[in-house]
């Protein structure tokens, strides 16, 4: 399978493009937000005022020398885009970097009293706690009498449709969650199911976004699969730190974890699968710090990329995820998703509802439909999503066609 030529790598410096909002209207509200949601002294409400003209006038600055992850960072490019300004670097980037520098204006990397704190801490436990979260776990009560086939295809849409659950997103969109469009922009959800096979013996990694609303549904399809047999184990990978406000750290796990043991019906019996899944290791969680990096995912780390090599497949979670998976560039949208994946060390799917510009294998017509309708609305506005799968990626089989 050839790799895809490179298109231009997207920036944030186009004035009223969305990367451009993000940078100068997103990163000032997600500032306002925290210093909203917990009681920061002066000190960090100084560091937060820094942040704040830096991130909207300043540019990229070096860690002190001491910095805990400043080699990792200068690994990372640190050095290349010091004294740029954070809208001429590629916006990637300049995302993890803003996160990044807010964890350090509240303390987060100690020492001292608010040292792991998480500043969503906050907004993600509201959320968890939130009727609507008791909703959509009584809704599983009605699926238990369903088909199993049934059942797998609604845990795998409540999984992609769970990725709306992104409180960044929610932020920059007002509060509200705009309703969703029907169908899929893309659906290869057979190939997916294909790839997993009742009486499998692999492992399922799946690289979770958010937590709350979409990990507890990420849950509920890796317990389906442990409990019907079509993975032996499961790799849930999550981020190490506090990362675009609502994303899942270990902790959001056990929350998670504890609100389905908690629950009452079907939800429960989930919980107990996996909660023993997890001491007797089929469900094991990790928290590179790649996955908090600011680079594409063809840039992982050896040790990241022989972990997914030796997946059945690797699940990719969310939009942000994806924007790392086929690099954040402006892609044609016909270019095919298995060219721009074909880096990637084994069979890998993308579960995403469309929350930025790029976009990759998109047919002809289904594109032209959309422009039609939408202008190019559809590519932010969170209401449509996606099932994209390259079954050959990491030479494992035949390639389409072959
Ligand atoms: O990864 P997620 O939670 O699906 O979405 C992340 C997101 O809200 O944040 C980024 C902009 O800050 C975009 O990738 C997208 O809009």
């Amino acid at each position: 399978m050839p790799d895809a030529a490179p298109a231009p790598v997207i920036l944030g410096n186009e004035t009223g493009s969305f990367p451009y909002s993000v940078l100068a209207e997103r990163h000032p509200a997600i500032i306002r937000q925290v210093r909203e949601s917990l009681p920061y002294g002066p000190h960090r409400q100084r560091a937060l005022d820094a942040l704040l003209t830096s991130c909207t006038k300043g540019v990229i600055e070096s860690f002190p020398s001491d910095a805990h992850d400043r080699d990792r960072w200068a690994a990372w490019g640190l050095d290349r885009y010091a004294g740029q300004s954070w809208f001429d670097v590629p916006w990637l980037w300049s995302e993890s970097y803003f996160y990044r520098q807010l964890l350090e204006a509240v303390g987060y990397f100690g020492p001292g009293p608010e040292q792991a704190i998480d500043p969503f801490g906050p907004v993600k436990l509201a959320e968890l706690d939130a009727p609507e979260t008791d909703e959509e776990l009584a809704a599983l009560d009605s699926l238990e009498s369903r088909p199993a086939d049934e059942r797998a295809q609604a845990l795998l849409h409540g999984s992609l449709w769970g990725n709306r659950a992104d409180l960044g997103f929610r932020l920059s969109a007002g509060g509200d969650t705009p309703a969703a469009a029907p169908g899929l922009v893309a659906d290869d959800s057979e190939t997916l199911w294909s790839l997993l096979p009742p009486s499998g013996t692999g492992t399922l990694c799946l690289i979770a976004d958010n937590a709350g609303r979409e990990l507890i549904p990420d849950l509920l399809l890796i317990a389906h699969l442990l409990a019907e047999g079509r993975v032996e184990r499961a790799v849930l990978h999550v981020k190490p730190d506090p990362y675009y406000v609502s994303d899942a750290t270990p902790a959001d796990v056990l929350d998670a974890l504890r609100r389905l043991t908690a629950a009452p019906g079907a939800a429960a019996a989930y919980g107990r699968c996996l909660w023993s899944a997890t001491t007797d290791g089929r469900l094991t969680v990790r928290a590179h710090p790649f996955s908090c990096g600011p680079l594409p995912y063809a840039e992982m780390p050896d040790d990241l990329r022989a972990e997914l090599a030796a997946a059945t497949v690797t699940v990719v979670k969310g939009d942000l995820n994806y924007r790392r998976l086929v690099g954040d560039r402006h892609w044609p949208p016909p270019t095919p998703f298995a060219d721009v994946t074909a880096y990637f060390p084994g069979p890998v799917a993308a579960l995403r509802t469309l929350k930025s510009d790029v976009i990759c294998g998109l047919d002809i017509d289904t594109e032209a439909a959309l422009v039609a309708e939408e202008g190019q609305g559809w590519r932010t506005g969170g209401t449509h999503a996606l099932i994209q799968v390259n079954a050959w990626a990491g030479g494992g089989g035949r390639g389409p066609g072959a």
